[in-house]
């Protein structure tokens, strides 16, 4: 196999290696993913994006957590990838697929990109859950926390609003709640504090990667369970350890992340670093 060139990006922190399949196509193994995303033994990642040919669309997206498994949704790694074809001198709005989704992204005079993410969704089996609950409040409880809200932005998060994040143990208290068995296929964690009308701070636990500096599907579902508790408006600014994300919904139709997106650096990937071994 002939080395892979790679661009290292980021977005509020969140960060990916990304993979450029569109004029060949790129097969990667979960362990293959993984010793890519290792920050050791790797080039290091929270996920891998990897840019794919689409018929009617600019581009199709996939994205692959650091522990190998597969993500319908990427806020932060949509916004690199847009970034990434506005340099290449495509003109907005770009058409993006990813999974069954169809989102819209543009780039903004202030340089940060907006992409219209889908609509939420909120039934239990779109989540999904393991079995029927009201996903206002899922009947978790956990040392004293309020009931999470869940919301799918094409992939599941549970959302906890708590007065005093600083004093949470995210990585804990994530790591407990990833997998928990009311979500058959694991969930994002998100814990928001309300700081201002409007305003929220934000630290989530991703599902297949941990903390994570910034999760902009993570931002736009703490936006959207806060509408849905009465506890935002139509637009929030979702303050991350990474950065600051702001969040458009206005009740209906999709929900729209606006943020920055970075380039660090470009590479090429040893084929040794892709031989099949133990990771
Ligand atoms: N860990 C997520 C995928 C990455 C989401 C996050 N990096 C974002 O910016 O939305 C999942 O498995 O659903």
């Amino acid at each position: 196999m002939s080395p892979i060139a790679f661009l290292k990006m980021h977005g509020c922190g969140n960060d990916f290696v990304v993979l450029d399949a569109r004029r060949a196509p790129l097969a990667l193994t979960p362990a293959q993913v993984r010793r890519i995303a290792d920050r050791h033994r790797g080039v290091g990642c929270d996920q891998l994006v990897l840019l794919e040919p689409a018929a009617d669309a600019d581009v199709r997206l996939r994205f692959l957590n650091s522990d190998g498994s597969e993500s319908g949704a990427c806020g932060n790694g949509t916004r690199c990838a847009a970034r990434l074809l506005f340099e290449e001198g495509a003109q907005g709005p770009l058409s993006i697929v990813v999974g069954e989704r169809r989102l819209v992204a543009e780039r903004l005079a202030d340089g940060r990109i907006a992409v219209a993410m889908g609509e939420p969704r909120f039934d239990w089996r779109q989540i999904p859950l393991a079995e029927p609950c009201d996903t206002k409040a899922l009947p978790i409880a956990v040392e004293g926390l309020p009931r999470p809200v869940a919301v799918s932005m094409g992939n599941p998060h549970a959302v906890f609003f708590v007065r005093d994040l600083a004093s949470l143990d995210v990585p804990r208290l994530g790591a407990l709640l990833e997998r928990h068995p009311l979500f058959p296929e694991r969930a994002n964690i998100g814990f928001a504090q309300a700081l201002a009308p409007g305003r929220f701070r934000l630290r989530v636990f991703e599902r297949g990667a941990g903390l994570t500096l910034a999760c902009g599907s993570g931002a736009c579902a703490a936006m959207v369970a806060a509408r849905r508790l009465g506890l935002a408006g139509d637009t929030a600014e979702l303050i991350l350890d990474g950065g600051t994300l702001e969040i458009r919904w206005p009740g209906n139709g999709s929900v729209v992340m606006i943020g920055p997106a970075a380039q660090v650096f470009s590479g090429t990937l040893d084929p040794e670093l892709l031989n099949d071994g133990a990771d």
